[in-house]
C-alpha cells in the first residue's frame, strides 16, 4: 500500500469517529458557520505575487520540517509578508496539524485560508466551514469523478472556494467542470515523493481559461515561479521552503520583496 492509500485508510476511520462524537449540527451552529467567506480564486485573480504560504510542520516526505513556531505567529508573519492566502494543514497522524491550527489562523488573519486536508466527505466541509476555511483542497487522485462533483457543488453550497488538485493528463481530464474555482498541479508525486515543476509545465494548456492555475509543491525561487507565470499560473502554493526556516514570516517577507 503507498502513503496516499494509507493516509486514506486512515481518513475514512477518522472521519467515522468524529461524526459519531461531533453532530453535524454543532458545526452548523458554531459562529463561524456564519461567517461571510473570502475568496481565495479572486484574490489570486488579482494579485501580483500569487503566493499561497503553508502551516507545514511535518510532512511523509520530509519528517520534521518545524515544530517550535506557532501557527499564529506563522499566519501574522505571512499576511505582513503580503501573501495571496495561506493554507493550514490539518491532518494529525501524518502532518501533525489540526482543526486548531485552523480557528487559531482564522483568528489572527483576514487573508484567505485554505483548509489543507485529504477530504473524502461532506462532513470535513462543514468542518472546515465552522472552522474558518474559506477554500478547500480536493485531490483528484483519491476522488472519483462523481465524489469530486458532489463534493465541490457541495462545498459552493457553503461558500467555500474548490482547488482540484491533479498530477497527470488522466486526473486533470476526469475531473475538469464548472463547480470548481481553482486547478492546482501537485509539483510532486504523492506516491513517490518526486518533484518536478515540469509536470506543472506539460499540463498547463491542457487547463481551460476559466479556472485559476496553481502550481503546488516544490517551490523555493523567485526563478521557478518567474518560469511558471509564463505558463499562465497564477497561484504559487510553498510550504517548506518557508516552514524550514526559524522565522516562516520573515522568510515570506523576504521572498515576496526580491519577487516583487
Ligand atoms: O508534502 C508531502 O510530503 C506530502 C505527502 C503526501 C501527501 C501530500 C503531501 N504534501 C501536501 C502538499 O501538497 C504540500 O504540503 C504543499 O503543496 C506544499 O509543498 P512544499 O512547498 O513542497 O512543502
Amino acid at each position: 500500500m503507498n502513503i496516499l492509500d494509507k493516509i486514506i485508510a486512515d481518513k475514512h476511520k477518522e472521519v467515522k469517529l468524529k461524526k459519531s462524537l461531533i453532530p453535524v449540527t454543532q458545526l452548523e451552529n458554531s459562529v463561524l458557520f456564519e461567517r461571510k467567506t473570502n475568496s481565495l480564486a479572486n484574490a489570486l485573480r488579482t494579485s501580483a505575487t500569487g503566493i499561497i504560504a503553508e502551516h507545514k510542520r511535518r510532512s511523509p516526505s520530509k519528517s520534521v520540517i518545524n515544530q517550535n513556531v506557532s501557527v499564529q505567529d506563522v499566519a501574522e508573519g505571512y499576511e505582513t509578508a503580503g501573501v495571496c492566502g495561506m493554507s493550514v494543514l490539518t491532518d494529525g497522524k501524518y502532518f501533525g496539524g489540526s482543526l486548531d491550527d485552523l480557528l487559531l489562523a482564522r483568528s489572527s488573519v483576514k487573508i484567505p485560508l485554505l483548509r489543507k486536508e485529504f477530504i473524502i466527505d461532506e462532513y470535513q466541509l462543514l468542518e472546515a466551514k465552522a472552522h474558518g476555511a474559506d477554500a478547500i483542497l480536493l485531490i483528484a487522485a483519491v476522488l472519483t469523478r462523481d465524489q469530486i462533483k458532489s463534493l465541490s457543488e457541495f462545498a459552493k453550497s457553503l461558500s467555500l472556494d474548490v482547488l482540484l488538485e491533479v498530477h497527470n493528463q488522466e486526473e486533470l481530464q476526469k475531473s475538469i467542470m464548472p463547480s470548481l474555482d481553482m486547478l492546482g498541479v501537485n509539483n510532486r508525486n504523492l506516491k513517490t515523493f518526486e518533484v518536478s515543476t515540469d509536470i506543472s509545465k506539460s499540463l498547463s494548456t491542457q487547463i481551460p481559461d476559466d479556472f485559476v492555475k496553481v502550481s503546488e509543491s516544490g517551490i523555493s525561487s523567485i526563478e521557478a515561479i518567474k518560469d511558471l507565470k509564463q505558463y499562465d499560473y497564477k497561484g504559487f502554493l510553498i510550504g517548506e521552503n518557508f516552514m524550514k526556516t526559524e522565522n516562516p514570516g520573515a522568510s515570506a517577507i523576504e521572498f515576496i520583496k526580491q519577487l516583487k
